[in-house]
């Protein structure tokens, strides 16, 4: 699987204010929303564009739009903190959501709604979830993009375990990898070390310690 760091001082600075515990819930959704941005703007820059004819107040250029604007996933709840960034990026995507939620005491990841389209042959889906930590969520709902005809995944992830990684590289299913770091490791609870905590409940209240 290709697995693409972005390494540049803006993302650090916004992965530093999710990681701190002192953040609270609007400066991690804040800077959830601008690292999105930052990685949405990585993971799409080899789509395919179509040319077409402009005129600028001074003379005729080229002008250039998505080929195949994508169809983002962002997996519930985590990743609906995602959504808003990535699709201010890219106006004409469309939208659908997975729910999935880890068992604390299993850690495998229980479907409560899978609303896609029927159809995703042909099209290029971006999959949104902060966190990645043993990766069964991502593998599940990749599972379910899969069995609906697409082949052309991108994943976009804050923080990932190597864990995580090898087990939706091995997965047999093609897909592409933007984050913002990976951790060393997950602790006995599942959690990934050192992390930032439940990337859910720092969004949306519950805040834990692990
Ligand atoms: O790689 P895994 O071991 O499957 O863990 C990662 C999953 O855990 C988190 O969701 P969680 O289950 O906490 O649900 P939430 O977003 O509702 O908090 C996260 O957003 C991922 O979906
Ligand atoms: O570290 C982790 C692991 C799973 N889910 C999270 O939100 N954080
Ligand atoms: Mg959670």
């Amino acid at each position: 699987m290709d697995v693409k760091i972005v390494d540049h001082p803006l993302a650090a600075e916004r992965l530093t204010a999710m990681r701190d515990e002192r953040s609270d819930s609007p400066r991690f959704r804040a800077a959830l929303h601008e690292l999105t941005m930052m990685l949405v703007y990585e993971a799409t820059r080899d789509v395919a564009v179509t040319e077409y004819e402009i005129r600028t107040p001074v003379a005729p250029a080229k002008g250039y739009r998505l080929g195949n604007p994508p169809v983002l996933v962002p997996v519930l709840r985590a990743g609906l903190g995602m959504a808003d960034a990535a699709q201010s990026m890219i106006p004409d995507a469309s939208m659908g959501f997975v729910g999935l939620a880890r068992d604390e005491e299993t850690h495998e990841p229980y479907a409560y709604m899978e609303s896609l389209p029927d159809d995703l042959a042909g099209r290029h889906v971006i999959v949104l979830d902060p966190m990645v930590a043993t990766g069964g969520s991502l593998l599940r709902c990749c599972e379910m993009i899969a069995a609906r005809g697409c082949t052309d995944i991108d994943l976009v992830s804050v923080l990932c375990a190597p864990d995580g990684l090898e087990k939706l590289a091995s997965s047999g299913i093609a897909m592409r990898m933007t984050t913002a770091a990976v951790d060393p490791e997950l602790n006995d609870k599942a959690y990934i070390v050192p992390g930032l905590g439940d990337a859910g409940d720092r969004q949306f209240g519950a805040y834990r310690r692990f």
